[in-house]
Formats: structure tokens, sequence, C-alpha cells
């Protein structure tokens, strides 16, 4: 009957079973009391050695067979008192009414797991349209600082607080830099200009008067001039229209359109010569420019959920960047994202990645700077690295650029957003789509349908990927949390539970649960707001905002009569928990 097992640790760690306890009230131990099927696997250590004088214990029970054994607790783990918050907040658990509509309509089961971020821009920042998004299923709003004035972001930034406050949504902000490459110029209010095959336009330093000379662009570059020469090739958008330099006038530069096509405002520039693209110049450019700084500070000001950094070159300025938060913001949850999007960023993609809480692969501006045919495997393969290094990835632009102007997408984009569900990236983007296109609802839904058809597909044929996933933590106790958290993934997926539960103070754990990619949704409760909203980028996780005590068993008991109050479970749905206070394994039914 007994089974043992020995981890070399500090102190031996031991597997055994012992008689099943009578439950007894005064008895804090959560495996006698939740249900009569209930298996505990734990693996007690303390992540300071130091801190505690009891020995690491890992135990099993089972009373769920009937053969009702189980061995000692450690009373330690389960003694703490519950703080007095978390007595006087016994009825609250904060999850939005969508996901809630959705799990009792639809079962655990079918809710999406690849989460969604939109680009608010002029058709989607009025706050019936933020709520409209977040109804549709937006988990972040992004804003990007290359357009609108600062006062146009804070009042988008208070209305989405506002639809988090009042309709209980958890949508996270991003604040994305400008970044200092090359861009053109807002076009003078117009919201895009069209160039012609065969146009001659003026791209130049020099300011205009309004209104902007015809057939005029504006250049924020001021070495633009000295450094293209005539037989380049300019793109604009990474070849969304194409002019080759005729003629150099002083600061003016003239170009002939040899790719028609809609330009708009302050789209990236990129200049080419024989084939390649010319760098030196514009390497020299820091990435993180003193108006980025500026920005940067707004969004600390503002206590955004993540920064993205475009055009990231190095680790550097990633750890510069999050060393800069930390000393603004002492308990700051500003996560930093890492905009791939050039030649550095992919030779230095895995330091980079290793250095930031995230990345997203912004496509539109990496194509301008490697051949469109090489984007697909750069994506596929930040994907796979972020999987490994557990950070989040966002895959991003021109997942549905036809919806700019029509309701319907193309197959191809169905196929491209296929792909990146495939993959298994954290989430998916929307650009131009959800900023200043006339069907952002429609292309959310469109993503949104998307996703759930293909993770269902998935699912149902069994297609896991064999991917490796390496160690990322440093010490012993993260591997615990580790090995717990993949053994509880492939648990779950081999008992075919209906949820995992886990009990995050950091969202750490459930982090790590994501990236094992099971097959049932990862239920996320965590006691602050913002680790709730950060937990609303990372793929499969529903994140619950709810006090919560270092005491499982009641923060089981509570969780259950919450949320079976509120139909969103009911007794027999059967149910893996792990938490990041007590490193164990429950698997129950419940009740
Ligand atoms: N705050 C805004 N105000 C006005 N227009 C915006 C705003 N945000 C986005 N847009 C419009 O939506 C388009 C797509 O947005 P997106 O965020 O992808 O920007 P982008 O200029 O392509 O640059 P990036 O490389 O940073 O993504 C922009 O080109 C712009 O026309
Ligand atoms: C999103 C972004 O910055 C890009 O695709 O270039
Ligand atoms: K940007
Ligand atoms: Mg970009």
């Amino acid at each position: 009957m007994s089974q043992s097992l020995h981890f070399f640790t500090p102190s031996s760690l031991t597997f055994s079973k012992q008689s099943l306890p009578k439950p007894s009230c005064n008895r804090r131990f959560p495996v006698t009391t939740l249900s009569p099927k209930l298996i505990s696997i734990k693996a007690s250590t303390s992540a300071d050695p130091n801190s505690s004088t009891t020995p690491p214990q890992v135990l099993i029970s089972d009373n769920g067979t009937g053969a009702g054994e189980i061995l000692s607790s450690t009373p330690q783990d389960y003694d703490t008192p519950p703080s007095q918050s978390f007595l006087s907040d016994l009825s609250s658990i904060d999850v939005d009414a969508v996901t809630e509509v959705e799990l009792k309509e639809n079962g655990f089961r079918s809710t999406r797991r690849t989460k969604l971020v939109c680009t608010i821009g002029p058709a989607t920042c009025g706050f019936e349209e933020l709520q409209a998004l977040a109804v549709g299923g937006m988990n972040v709003a992004r804003i990007n600082m290359c357009h609108g004035t600062l006062e146009w972001h804070k009042r988008v930034i208070e209305r989405v607080r506002r639809l988090n406050e009042e309709k209980g949504f958890a949508v996270a902000i991003m604040m994305d830099t400008e970044g200092s490459e090359i861009h053109m110029g807002d076009l003078g209010g117009a919201s895009s200009a069209k160039a012609e095959d065969g146009e001659i336009w003026t791209f130049s330093v020099r300011a205009f008067d309004l209104p902007r000379p015809e057939r005029t662009i504006n250049v924020n570059y001021d070495g633009f001039a000295e450094d293209v020469k005539v037989g380049d090739e300019l793109l604009v958008d990474g070849g969304m229209v194409r002019f080759e330099v005729i003629e150099k006038i002083g600061p003016d530069v003239k170009c002939r359109c040899t790719d028609p096509g809609l330009m708009l405002p302050r789209a990236n520039l990129t200049f080419w010569r024989d084939g390649s693209l010319v760098r030196e110049r514009n390497a020299m450019l820091p990435t993180i420019s003193s108006k980025d700084w500026l920005d940067i500070d707004f969004g600390i000001a503002e206590g955004v959920d993540f920064i993205a950094i475009s055009f990231v070159k190095s680790a550097e300025v990633i750890n510069h960047l999050k060393s800069y938060i930390a000393a603004r913001s002492r308990d700051s949850d500003i996560a930093v994202i890492a905009k791939i999007e050039s030649i550095d960023s992919l030779r230095n993609l895995e330091e980079i990645i290793q250095a930031s809480d995230g990345a997203m692969v912004a496509r539109g501006d990496l194509g301008a700077q490697i051949p469109l045919e090489q984007v697909p495997s750069a994506q596929q393969k930040i994907v796979q690295i972020c999987r490994q290094l557990n950070k989040p990835v966002i895959v991003a632009s021109q997942l549905l650029e036809s919806m700019i102007e029509y309701p319907t997408p193309t197959r191809a984009e169905v196929a491209d957003v296929s792909e990146a569900v495939r993959q298994r990236a954290d989430a998916l983007m929307l650009s131009g789509e959800s900023a200043m296109g006339q069907y952002p609802d429609k292309a959310l839904a469109v993503l949104r349908s998307v996703s759930v058809r293909i993770e269902k597909w998935w699912r149902e044929e069994k297609r896991y990927e064999a991917m490796e996933l390496p160690a990322v933590g440093s010490s012993f106790s993260d591997s615990i949390s580790e090995e717990i958290c993949s053994s509880a993934a492939k648990m779950a997926n081999n008992l075919g539970v209906d949820a995992l539960f886990v009990y995050t103070k950091t969202g750490h754990m459930a982090s790590l649960l994501s990236r094992c990619r099971p097959d049932c949704p990862i239920f996320a409760f965590t006691s602050t707001k913002s680790v709730r909203r950060r937990l609303n980028l990372q793929w499969g996780l529903i994140p619950f905002r709810v006090s919560f005590s270092d005491d499982m068993e009641s923060n089981l008991n509570k969780t259950f009569s919450l949320l079976k109050a509120r139909g969103m479970i009911k007794s027999g749905d059967l149910v893996i928990a792990v938490s990041d206070m007590l490193q164990s394994i429950q698997v129950m039914n419940v009740p």
C-alpha cells in the first residue's frame, strides 16, 4: 500500500501514504473535507530555506477510490488566519458579465483561449464603442503613441477604467511607444493619402503650411535628404506603397510612385538600396526617443498595464526601461513588451525576450525590414521562443487588413488568423481594423470566432505539439512550481477535467499553467486588480479577482460557493487546483 519517492533536497522530501483521518472540525486539511473524490499531491518547500524550520514534505492523499488513505498534514501551511479583508470580502468575486454569460451558456470548455488586443483610434475611442469592443471580447486596449495627443490618450484610458469599474471588465491598457524610426508626418489632418502609379511626390523635412501642398509628405528625420540617394527605393508601411527616388533638391526628395496605394498618417518609411535596407543612419537613433520618455512618464503616471517598446534592438534597452519604471513607481506592475520589428531584434531575439515581460510580432514594420516571405518563419520562431521562456506573445498587424474597408475578411486573412491561433500565440491584435476601420466590431468578431473554431478543432483532434518546455526559474522552489504546473496540465488533459484553478498572488503560477496550453480553461484567482488585468493577455486564463488566504481549503470552498451561486460552475464538475501559496495539486469534484 505504501508508496514512497525521494527528492534530493536540502532536506529530503518523501511521498508516503497513511490512513485517512476522520474529518474533524479543528483539522484544517483541505483534502478531507472538499469532496468524495480528491487527490492531493503536495510538495511543500519554503522559497527561503531559513524561513521555516519544518522540513519540506510531499504528501499524496487519495480518498477518491475509497481506499481512504492520507498522511499527516503540515499544520503551518493551513493555520494562517484569514485576513480581515478576506473575512469582509467573502461575497465578492470580480468577473466580467461577458465571461459570466459565456461560462453559463456554453460551459468552460468552449471559452476562448486566444486573447484579443484592439488598437484604439478615432473609430473606437468613445465610451460606447469601447464598451462594444469589451463585450465583443477585447482583453487589452492598445494606444499607439505615434498618433493622438496625450489628452486624447488620457481620455481613452479614463473610459477603459470606467468600463472596468462599472461593468466589471478587466480590460488591460497597453501603451505602445512611437520609437525613433523614420516616419511620415500626420498628413495635415487627412485620414489617408492616395498615391497613384507614376505620380511624383515630394518627401521633405521642411514644415509645410496648411493646407498641405498637393503630393507632399513630411518626414520626421532630419538626416533624411542627406541619407537617401537617387535610385533608392522608398517603402511606405513596409511596401504598402513604393517610390523610387528620382531627384534631391535641398531638403526635398522627389520620388516617383512605382507601387500605388493608400498612405496612412505617420506611416513608417524605410529606404532600400541594391535590394537591402539602408540602416546605417537610423541605426544610430535611440530606441527610446526623448518623446518616448515623456510618453513613458505619462504611461507610468496613468498606471497603464503594459508598455510596448517599438524597434527594440537589444536587451539592454529593456533592462534600462524596467529599472526606470521600478525607480519611478515602487510597486508598479507595468509589464514591458518588446516589439520585434527590426533586423537587430531578430539577431538578439532570445536575450530580448528573456529580458522582457512579453513580446509582439510586429509584422508591419518587420515586413519592411526583412523580405516578406521571411515574416511567417520569424513569427513562428518568436512565438515558440516566447512560449519556451514563458513570456506572453502577441501576433500583430494586417490580420484582417481588408476589414478596414470591407465587412468580411478574405479567405487568406482567415487562414492567417488560424495559423496564429494554431501556433498558440497568447494574443492576436487588431491595428487599423479597430483604430480607424469601418467595421471594428465585425473584425473583432472574426478574430473571436476563428479563434474559438480552431481551438475546438485542435482539441477535438488532440493535436498537442510536443514542445520542449525548458526550466525557466532559477531556484529549486521555481522548479517545483514548474513541475507542478506541467503535471497539473498533463493530468487535466488525461483526466478530461473541466477546469484548472490557480490561486496566484503575482500571477506567475497562472502563467506557468498557461504555458502548458492545457485542454481546459484556467480559472486564475488573484487578489489584485492589476494582476487580474495583466493575466488577461495570457492564453487560456480566465482571470478573477477574489481575496483569498493561505488556507487552500477555505479558498476552494469560498470560490466554489461564489462561482456556484453565480451559475458559473456546478456540482460534479471536475477541477484541478494549484496555488502559489501551497505547492500542491488537488483533484476534486465540485461539491
Ligand atoms: N490614436 C490614433 N489617432 C488617430 N489615428 C490612429 C490612432 N491610432 C491608430 N490610428 C490609425 O490607425 C492606423 C493603424 O494603427 P497602428 O497602431 O497599427 O499604427 P501604425 O501607424 O501602423 O504604427 P505601428 O507600427 O506603431 O503599429 C494608423 O496608421 C492610424 O492611421
Ligand atoms: C504593430 C507594429 O508596430 C507593427 O506591426 O509594425
Ligand atoms: K508604435
Ligand atoms: Mg511598428
